[in-house]
Order: structure tokens, then sequence, then C-alpha cells
């Protein structure tokens, strides 16, 4: 009996939304009743036309544990070789060389897709060089904040081997390599909104997951300076940015968005199939014959809101990750045109704090007097710069006023914001969604 057998692997689900590559195998009676069956196989397999045949992948190698190519060869490489994928590996010898490739020389006819075998800061990469290819070859200018950007053609797949893999976390569930690989194998498709920041008419930055001024902002600057510490100094850059407790003076103007994509209080988490993203393209169109301006409230819509922050975040989608489960903003969308804009006002210490864990725990982490949030399509930030006081103003406004001058100084400093993860030193930011601009090789977060 064994003479005549086949063997058929399949993608079977376990706990937590991983998954694993089974194998069955079926024996036949006889040779010929075998190869019909392995014909009929194949022959469904390749009418399935969002399979990947070729994927370009770049590897990170100093990427979180620094176990990028490790990963890739023995829990990835197999899996696709099982799958009849055809690959090309760039193993990358610099900062930005995967960016730099897909921007200029990559031949992107020849593949279905790419990979990035790393963290969020890689994952970055390949969005920046695969939108700006994108852009480039459609002659379209990046550096116009109001240029309707074109779509990417080819999918993202990301294998998780960074020490911060939100992206991974926020579109599948999971962090795990070949649960991954396998989103890859069987062709999944997550469309996804990217911000685009401009200052002026300069194009700064793409932004998928948080751009965070102020906490996140001097977080991320403070953990950057404290590199070499590893993974480890998220944790030691949270207390002492904590600690710290700065605030920054400033004003914010927002477009809001319609009612047809609910609210970030509304309790609709983005799952699998989820029918907020669906329904935005209809409202997106509409929306997009118009151009607006800030600063142009009443007509077309535009809000301002000024006072003095601790946290200005936008988040485009949950930014769940293993620290923080729920995320940012839970009820973020993936691809619905958006992002929720947290502003996070002046207050104590210790209200901070407790807003800091409602993000660990069951409690609504916006329902709190001091933050507010919002779901915007576009927003524009401009810090308020005051002339620092003289030393002889300082102590007349600590005898008339009793606060420290010190907290005078705090608030008229200015922070960077942290977008996904890089520092954007530029303070004054115009960021618009651009509606499910790439897609990657994932599904949403599905329903247990
Ligand atoms: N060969 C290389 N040498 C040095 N840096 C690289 C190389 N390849 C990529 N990088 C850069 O390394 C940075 C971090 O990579 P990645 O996101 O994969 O890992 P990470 O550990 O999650 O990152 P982070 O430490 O920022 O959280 C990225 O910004 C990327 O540009």
């Amino acid at each position: 009996m064994d003479q005549y057998a086949f063997t058929v692997s399949f993608v079977r689900k376990t706990r937590q939304h991983q998954w694993w590559c089974s194998d069955v195998t079926f024996h036949c009676a006889d040779q010929e009743l075998c190869e019909q069956w392995v014909r009929a196989t194949n022959e469904q397999l390749s009418s399935l036309t969002n399979r990947p045949k070729s994927l370009l992948v770049y590897i990170n190698p100093y990427g979180g544990k620094q176990r990028g190519e490790r990963i890739y060869e023995q829990k990835v490489a197999p899996v696709f070789r099982r799958a009849g994928i055809f690959t090309d590996v760039i193993v990358t010898e610099r900062a930005n060389h995967a960016r730099d490739h897909l921007k200029t020389e990559a031949n992107l006819d020849k593949y279905d897709g790419v990979v990035c075998v790393g963290g969020d800061g890689m994952f970055s990469e390949l969005l920046h060089g695969l939108v700006t290819r994108t852009q480039t070859d459609h002659d379209v200018d990046q550096n116009q904040s109001d240029a309707e950007l074109v779509p990417c053609s080819l999918r993202i797949g990301i294998i998780p081997a960074g020490s911060t893999d939100c992206v991974c976390f926020a579109t599948v569930g999971t962090n795990d390599p070949i649960t991954s690989a396998l989103h890859i194998v069987v062709g999944d498709s997550q469309p996804m909104d990217v911000c685009s920041v401009h200052q002026k008419d300069v194009f700064l930055r793409y932004s998928i997951s948080l751009l965070g001024y102020g906490f996140y902002g001097d977080l991320q600057a403070e953990s950057e300076r404290k590199r070499w510490l590893g993974p480890a100094r998220y944790d030691l850059s949270g207390i002492k940015t904590f600690l710290c407790h700065n605030l920054y003076e400033g004003s914010i103007s927002f477009l809001p968005a319609g009612d047809n994509v609910g609210h970030p209080r509304d309790k609709q988490p983005c799952r699998s199939g989820c029918r907020v993203c669906q329904h935005s393209k209809d409202e997106h169109n509409e929306m997009s014959g118009e151009k607006e301006k800030p600063g142009d409230d009443s007509s077309r819509g535009w809000k301002t809101v000024q006072g003095e922050f601790i946290a200005i975040n936008s988040a485009s989608m949950s930014c769940a990750c293993p620290r923080c489960p729920k995320g940012l903003s839970p009820f973020a969308h993936l691809a619905d045109g958006t992002t929720d804009l947290i502003l996070v006002r002046k207050c104590s210490r210790l209200d901070f704090f407790r807003h800091l864990l409602r993000h660990t725990n069951k409690q609504d982490q916006f329902d709190h007097s001091f933050v507010e949030v919002h779901r915007v399509r576009k927003f524009s930030f401009q810090p308020r710069r005051h002339e620092l006081a003289s030393p002889e103003e300082q102590s007349e406004h600590l005898k008339t006023t009793g606060f420290n001058p010190k907290i005078s100084a705090q608030t008229s400093a200015v922070s960077s914001w942290s977008c996904d993860g890089e520092i954007l030193h530029q303070a004054a930011i115009r960021v618009s969604v651009q509606h499910q601009l790439i897609r990657l090789f994932a599904r949403g977060i599905e329903e247990q």
C-alpha cells in the first residue's frame, strides 16, 4: 500500500491565533489512482491565483536578538520550499539597505510580494521603499501633502524577528514566524492605511502604527540614547519619561471622520473581514473629491484644539503588542481611512499613571476628563514656542505664582515625534491618512 501514497500539507489553527503546518498522507490502491489524485490536487492549487509563487526576502541580521537569519533558515524557508515558492534572499548589510534596494534597483516585475525578516524598523524600510518606488513609477510627487498616492501592487509579508513586532501582532494576532510564513503561503491579503507626514510641502515619513508627540516622542528619543541596553531600554526609558512628566503646548487642527467609520470608543474591534473597513471605501471616494485646508473650520469641518498636553498620539491601528495587549486605541481600524487622535491634556502624574495603567486592564483608558479621542482623516500640529524667560523674570514668576520656574521652562519646550519607532525632529507636522495604500500577507485578527 505504501508504494502508492501522496502527502498533503495543510494549515492547522492552534491556540492564540497561531498556525501550524501539518501533513496527511493518503494511500492508494494503485499507481494510476494515486497519480490522478496528485494531478487533481496540483491543478486545484495552481488555480489559486492569490498565492505567491515568487518572493523577494530581506533579512535584518541585527534585528531583535540577532536571530533573523536563523529564524528564516530554520522556520520559514522550509515552509516556502514545501509550498513551491521561489525566493530571492538578501541579507542586509546596513540600515536602509532594503529601502534603497526597493526604491531603485529591485526588479519588482519578478515577484508577487516582498518579505521582511526583522522588527517594525525593518517593516518600515519595506514600506518606504515600496511606496516611494510606486509613486516614482507613476510620477506622483510625495512632497505634495494633498497628492493622492497610488496603492502598491505587491503585498508585504512580515516575519517577526525584532524586539518590537507591533505591526505583525496587530495584523496576525501573534508574533510567530511560522504563522506569518503560512499567511504568506496561503496568499492572505489585508489592506492597510498609511499616514503620510509632511512639514509644509516637504515629505518626512510614512507611518502605519503610532505617531506620538510628547510622552512617546520623549520615550523614543530616550530609548535611542540607551540603545546599548538592548530591549530593556524601553522599560527604563518609559520610567524615566514618566517621572519627567513634561508638558507641551501647541494647537492641533483635525478633520473628523464621518459617522460611518464609528468612534474610537464604540467597542467595535477591527477583526478579519471587518465591515467598517470594507464599507469605508465608498465614503473615502466621496471625501477625496474635496480639498480641505486646516483653519477653514466651519465650512470644511476642521476643528482646532489648543492647550498643554502630556501626549498627542495618532494610532492608525490598535498598536496592540505583547506588552500592551489592548493597544493604545483598542478599536482603531486597519483600513478605514482614519487614524485615532488621542490627546492627553495636562494632569497630575498620578492621573497620568492611572491612564497608562488602563492600557493593561479592562477599564476604558479614554474615560478620563483630561483625555479626548477623535477619529480623524487628517490633522496638523503646531507647537507653541515661548521665549525662555530671563533669570530675573523666572524668580519673579516664582514669587508671584509659587510655581517652580523649571516647570514653566518644561512647558515651553518642544518635543519630537515618534513615527513608528523612528524619531522625527520636526514638531510642526501635517498628517494625511492614505486609505488602503498597501496590502500585507495577513487577514487581520480572527475571532476565536
Ligand atoms: N544590516 C544592518 N545593519 C544595521 N542596521 C540595520 C541592518 N539592516 C537593517 N537595519 C536597521 O535596523 C533597525 C532595527 O531593525 P528591526 O526593526 O529589524 O529590529 P528591532 O530590534 O525590532 O528594532 P528596534 O531595536 O528599533 O526595536 C531598522 O531601523 C533597520 O533600518
